[in-house]
């Protein structure tokens, strides 16, 4: 999958540019005809004593996979959180297709939330309803549709992740790379603008997670979408990433095409992006 060639590479950040004192890079593409479904900017979270987001840019390409990597704790699945709007900046603003996700009434943030899909690390599904319920349940909640076209939705999504025969088991029936693929045909089915992956090949084998990649990838050219997948895995990056941000300490440390990033000179980026021990990322 290529990335849109108008769109100009940041510059990965310098050794320096990592300590306190350096601002961190404009993850901004300057050009005027790329859409950004999604754009943060300078956003700070801090719980407690603890500051998670130090002043995090990111703009999102409309219709493209962005991949954002880093280390473990540091404010990844914050940051999703603050994208679906589960979470309030303490400073900076969030905005989904141009609006700012905190200034707008109740109703339009309930109406941009309807807009995402999201995939969580277990698929989050209901242990009490098979898979053909829970799949069926934002359709429910949200639409008048009638159960005639539920179930041809439901089927049609269900078949589409290789599903179509486990419609009537539980989630603790099945494992967890049918329970990940179960969650994204859920995440799928109000066919959202936008889709969060929250590390969907955690607890899943090398085989499971190439084979859940791939179908990242036919459903993103199917349905097409602006897709974030939240991953520690290295080759799920190298196989399904338009764009690659790198988060560090609360900031963004890289943003780039996914070339740009695994062709990084930074030791940072690249310590990090080749698994290497030995470099400025330690174990604190
Ligand atoms: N609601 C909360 N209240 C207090 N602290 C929180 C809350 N949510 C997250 N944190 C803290 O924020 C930090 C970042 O957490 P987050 O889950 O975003 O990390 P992550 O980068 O997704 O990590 P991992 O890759 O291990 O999943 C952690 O120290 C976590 O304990």
């Amino acid at each position: 999958m290529s990335a849109n060639p108008e769109v100009a590479t940041t510059h990965p950040p310098s050794a320096a540019a990592l300590s306190e004192e350096v601002a961190e890079p404009r993850a901004a593409q300057q050009a005027d005809n790329i859409v950004h479904s999604m754009e943060v900017r300078g956003v700070h979270k801090t719980f407690g004593d603890s500051q998670v987001l130090s002043g995090i840019n990111l703009d999102f390409v409309d219709d493209r996979i962005t991949t954002i990597l880093g280390p473990s704790g540091t404010g990844k699945s914050v940051l999703i959180k603050h994208l679906v709007g589960l979470l309030e900046p303490d400073k900076g603003e969030v905005l989904i297709f141009g609006k700012d996700i905190w200034n707008v009434s109740e109703n339009e943030r309930y109406e941009l939330r309807k807009r995402f899909g999201v995939l969580f690390q277990d698929g989050a599904l209901f242990g009490s309803m098979n898979l053909f319920d829970n799949v069926a349940f934002p359709l429910r909640k949200h639409t008048d549709m009638k159960e005639k076209d539920i179930r041809e939705f439901v089927m049609g999504r269900l078949t589409e992740v290789g599903l179509e025969r486990s419609v009537a088991k539980l989630p603790n029936e099945i494992s967890g790379g049918m329970r990940k693929r179960a969650g994204f045909a859920r995440a799928l089915i109000l066919e959202p603008d936008i889709v969060l992956f929250d590390e969907p090949d955690s607890g899943l084998d090398p085989v499971r997670t190439s084979l859940l990649n791939d179908l990242i990838l036919e459903m993103h050219e199917r349905h097409k979408g602006t897709y974030l997948v939240v991953t520690h895995d290295i080759r799920t990056a190298h196989k399904v990433s338009d764009y690659v941000g790198v988060i560090w300490r609360g900031k963004v440390v890289h943003y780039s095409e996914a070339a740009g990033a695994f062709g990084s000179e930074d030791p940072f980026v690249r310590q990090f992006l080749s698994g290497d021990s030995a470099g400025p990322l330690g174990m604190d």
